[in-house]
């Protein structure tokens, strides 16, 4: 059978944190091997979105979600999905690095080793493709047992990236990635994305409208848990059709 052509699909969700609804009956399609941008102000829902797709909510305490969320065509909310295993084809990353306190090979491996790999020339492959793919593997090579700590930041968040990649996902939702590092570090993760998305699907929340409009091919606009706008990146940001949008764009608010 044909995949079909969205990666994600998303149909009329409703998030509530208690009362309170956090997302408004969102309706959008996510595209495989596409980045596609979530932008709109603080507290228009983005992280809510994004931690859907995964069911990071499902850890925090009295969440109701009703609508439908397909990862290729599969519920990610039916009864017999184990979010355990969703996560691993839905990674994510956060906008602190947060490699753990332990060696690059040991944060790279973690997931493959969560779930009983333990060949070694496995791990050691999974090791060097995965921080080839995050545009590290140069840089660290050599020093492949030095905890992760010990690197800087923009070098930590790849090798976050090379930690999600390891378990070889189908999508990677970043949730401003970018936004603790110095611009060098912004531009080499920006560049690692460009060449992640020939073989994943991407969706990254920025607060920042440059960078949606160099690496996204389609954004979405969020405001108050609605999603207002949504299409090709061009024509978001040079023709958009709602008012909404275009004061949020041009900075009128937010
Ligand atoms: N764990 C939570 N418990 C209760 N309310 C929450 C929780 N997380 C988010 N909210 C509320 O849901 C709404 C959407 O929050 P969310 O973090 O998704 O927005 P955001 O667009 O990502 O904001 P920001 O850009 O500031 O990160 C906000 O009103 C927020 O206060």
């Amino acid at each position: 059978m044909a995949e079909p052509k969205d990666m994600i699909t998303v149909q009329d969700l409703h998030l509530y944190y208690g009362q309170q609804e956090a997302l408004r009956g969102v309706t959008i399609d996510f595209r495989r091997n596409e980045i596609t941008a979530v932008i709109g102000p603080s507290g228009c829902g983005k992280s809510t979105l994004l931690k859907t797709i995964n069911r990071l909510n499902d850890l925090v305490p009295d969440v109701t979600v009703t609508g439908t969320v397909k990862l290729n065509g599969q519920d990610i909310y039916a009864p017999n999905m184990d979010a355990v295993e969703l996560r691993k084809e839905v990674g994510m990353l956060f906008q602190q690095p947060n490699p753990f306190p332990f060696s690059i090979y040991d944060n790279v491996i973690y997931g493959l080793r969560i779930s009983g790999e333990k060949r070694k020339n496995v791990l050691d492959e999974a090791v060097e493709r995965s921080l080839k793919a995050a545009a590290i593997w140069d840089e660290v090579k050599d020093r492949l047992h030095d905890n992760a700590m010990s690197l800087s930041g923009g070098q930590q968040q790849r090798i976050c990236i090379a930690r999600v990649l390891a378990t070889q996902p189908k999508v990677i939702l970043m949730d401003e990635p970018t936004s603790a590092l110095d611009p060098i570090s912004s531009s080499e993760i920006e560049r690692t994305m460009l060449k992640l998305k020939d073989d994943y699907s991407i969706v990254i929340v920025t607060r920042n409208m440059q960078q949606a409009s160099r690496i996204s091919d389609r954004t979405a606009f969020f405001l108050a848990g609605e999603l207002i706008e949504y299409g090709p990146t061009r024509d978001i940001f040079m023709q958009p059709q709602k008012k909404e949008t275009e004061d949020y764009i041009s900075g009128r608010f937010g």
